[in-house]
């Protein structure tokens, strides 16, 4: 694995008015690497994904792929960065082949139509979450299990160099919860993609190679993912301690 760190944050502070939920984060995460975010509800992990999308104020620095994120103009728009939020909501109806297709907007013009080549890929990144049934569905009448895994075909398709994503397993059962795991090990080992994934389903770390970032912790810092590791997360999380 490259040592070239993609993402670099460092003595970031971030949080709400009054509240500081992240205080003096440093963390370099190595490309390509998977790297999944664990703590309790309300510990901050939405929060850091805010501050690297641009949408919270913060102080301290985050460069990504070597560049200072405030001098960066829409890193989503320039492939450096593709954000699955927790709930993606669509309030009119649509296909969900179209739904997917939108991924490819970087490489098409503005009012153009996307091209059958797009669809072919749209298609198989359905295919690839184990979604092509619902390709000619209405997504609006999907379950949220089904709708989260659309979201996640049309995010492989915007093939950025970074992705983040917030609880992309939250809605799924454990079969579709383990294909996306092992999907998101692809696009880091096939891909060569970072991945930071907010997530509670430490069942589904302890096998995966990867990073554990732990924003519970009085100093997060990250951790190689083993299943001792894990279990030492775990223990920490469900102790009185980590709620003080
Ligand atoms: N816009 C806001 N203004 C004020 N406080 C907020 C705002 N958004 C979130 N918070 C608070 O900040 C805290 C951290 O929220 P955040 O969404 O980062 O938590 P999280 O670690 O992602 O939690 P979860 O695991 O439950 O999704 C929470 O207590 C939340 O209520």
């Amino acid at each position: 694995m490259s040592q070239f760190s993609v993402l670099k944050i460092e003595n970031l502070v971030a949080g709400y008015e009054q509240r500081v939920l992240l205080r003096n984060l440093f963390l370099y995460v190595p490309a390509p690497a998977f790297l999944a975010i664990i703590g309790h509800n309300g510990c901050g992990k939405t929060t850091l994904f805010r501050a690297l999308t641009g949408q919270i104020p913060y102080q301290g620095t985050i460069e990504l792929g070597g560049q200072n994120l405030r001098t960066l103009r829409r890193p989503a728009a320039s492939g450096q960065l593709a954000h699955l939020p927790q709930r993606g909501v669509v309030g009119f109806p649509i296909e969900v082949r179209e739904l997917v297709v939108m991924g490819r907007f970087r490489h098409h013009s503005f009012l153009s139509a996307y091209r059958p080549a797009d669809y072919v890929l749209a298609e198989a990144a359905l295919t690839r979450v184990g979604a092509a049934h619902l390709a000619h569905r209405d997504f609006t009448e999907l379950s949220g299990g089904e709708q989260q895994l659309v979201w996640l075909a049309q995010l492989a398709l915007q093939d950025a160099g970074l992705y983040l994503l917030d609880e992309p397993t939250q809605q799924l059962d454990v079969y579709y919860r383990r294909r996306v795991f092992s999907l998101l090990q692809s696009w880091v080992t096939d891909h060569h993609k970072t991945v930071l994934c907010i997530t509670h389903d430490l069942d589904n770390l302890a096998t995966l190679p990867g990073y554990v970032l732990n924003l519970s912790r009085p100093q997060p810092r990250l951790q190689a993912l083993s299943a001792a590791v894990v279990q030492a997360e775990r223990e920490f999380l469900e102790s009185e301690e980590s709620l003080a």
